[in-house]
């Protein structure tokens, strides 16, 4: 028998998180298209199905994309993504993300492809004094990239009402590590994450690393985030993505492990991984950053059955190191 092959259109595909998204895709038996623009990604990462190098603002590469795959589902990863960035250049934000999504979400109803998982995250909650914040927490993002994302989710829902488009929106706290493989890892350029930093720092190709602000009202008054490895969220998203081929409706879930680390203890697990230490230099806090983002995980794990187990500092710092020490390693 003749299996059909099921394809899914990952944006962003050719990005970190997207790329370790196809890898897994693929693994599950999917043929992952990737459509990027490679203003922020890799032709490189694109390894595990075809690539359209196409922008989301020019609709008519979208529909092309939709119409020469036909693909069962969409992941929705392609954004810009970086909170300073954001507050000093919100029409950049507004556009790329909003406009860009608007686009996708009207080609997918358009082509009929009525599965959408879309990358949202923990930014939508603002800050929230502490509070573990779950799926119900109201949204109050202080950063226009939260702003831009929480539009996104609304326009989901407006989506979903008129037109039943599906979707699951995943809401990501803070995503870290590589494929333990080494077939793909994290390459931003600029480099703003703290993991990739501070490995730089302790590798010498960076002369240290900042720590941005120790005044907040936090145990070492530094921030807190909750860590999640890449591989863990690629998992999710493949459950969420069949959750919605077995037609379970529209529902939104943090992607986060529960456990929250200050930037501080951050540096201080690298030292159990690489036994060198961190130059450090204090600097002020970044504008835009929430004091404590920790995510209420219970749902993904009841609903979902997700399970992060990769999801530790050391696993998250090692695998970011080998990834960061392989020949060809550019940053
Ligand atoms: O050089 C650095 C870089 C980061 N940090 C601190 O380390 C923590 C983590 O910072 P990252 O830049 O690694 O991650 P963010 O929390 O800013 O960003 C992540 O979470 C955001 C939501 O809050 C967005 O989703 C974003 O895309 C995602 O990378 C923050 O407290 C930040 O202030 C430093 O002290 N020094």
């Amino acid at each position: 028998m003749v299996q059909m092959q099921k394809h899914v259109l990952v944006t962003g595909g050719a990005g970190y998180i997207g790329a370790h998204a196809c890898k897994v895709l693929a693994r599950a038996g999917f043929v992952p298209v990737v459509f990027d623009n490679l203003s922020t990604g890799w032709a490189e990462a694109v390894k595990f199905g075809p690539f359209v190098q196409g922008d989301l603002l020019d609709r008519a590469s979208i529909d092309a994309a939709f119409h020469q795959y036909r693909p069962v589902a969409v992941m929705h990863f392609a954004a810009l993504s970086l909170v300073g960035e954001s507050m000093s250049d919100p029409g950049r934000y507004w556009r790329t993300n909003v406009n860009g999504s608007l686009n996708l979400i009207e080609a997918a109803v358009q082509a009929g492809c009525m599965n959408f998982v879309f990358s949202s995250t923990c930014a939508t909650y603002g800050d929230q004094d502490g509070v573990v914040l779950d799926e119900d927490t109201p949204q109050h993002p202080i950063n226009s990239y939260g702003a831009s994302k929480k539009a996104i989710e609304e326009m989901l829902k407006n989506f979903g009402a008129a037109y039943g488009l599906n979707h699951v929106i995943f809401r990501y706290f803070n995503v870290a590590g590589a494929d333990p493989d080494g077939e793909i890892g994290e390459q931003h350029r600029p480099e703003t994450h703290l993991i990739p930093l501070m490995l730089d720092a302790i590798e010498g190709r960076r002369p240290a690393l900042t720590v941005f602000g120790q005044d907040y009202p936090t145990p070492d008054g530094t921030c807190v985030r909750d860590y999640v490895h890449v591989m863990d969220l690629a998992d999710a998203h493949v459950k969420g993505m069949n959750w919605l081929l077995d037609g379970r409706g529209n529902r939104a879930f943090n992607l986060g492990t529960g456990h929250g680390f200050s930037v501080r203890q951050v540096i201080d697990a690298s030292r159990s991984v690489t036994n060198r230490d961190v130059p450090i230099v204090q600097g002020p806090r970044r504008a835009g950053d929430a004091a404590a983002l920790v995510s209420g995980s219970d749902r993904a794990r009841a609903e979902l059955g997700w399970e992060p187990h990769r999801s530790t500092l050391p696993e998250m710092i090692r695998d970011a190191l080998g990834w960061s020490q392989k020949p060809g390693f550019l940053r």
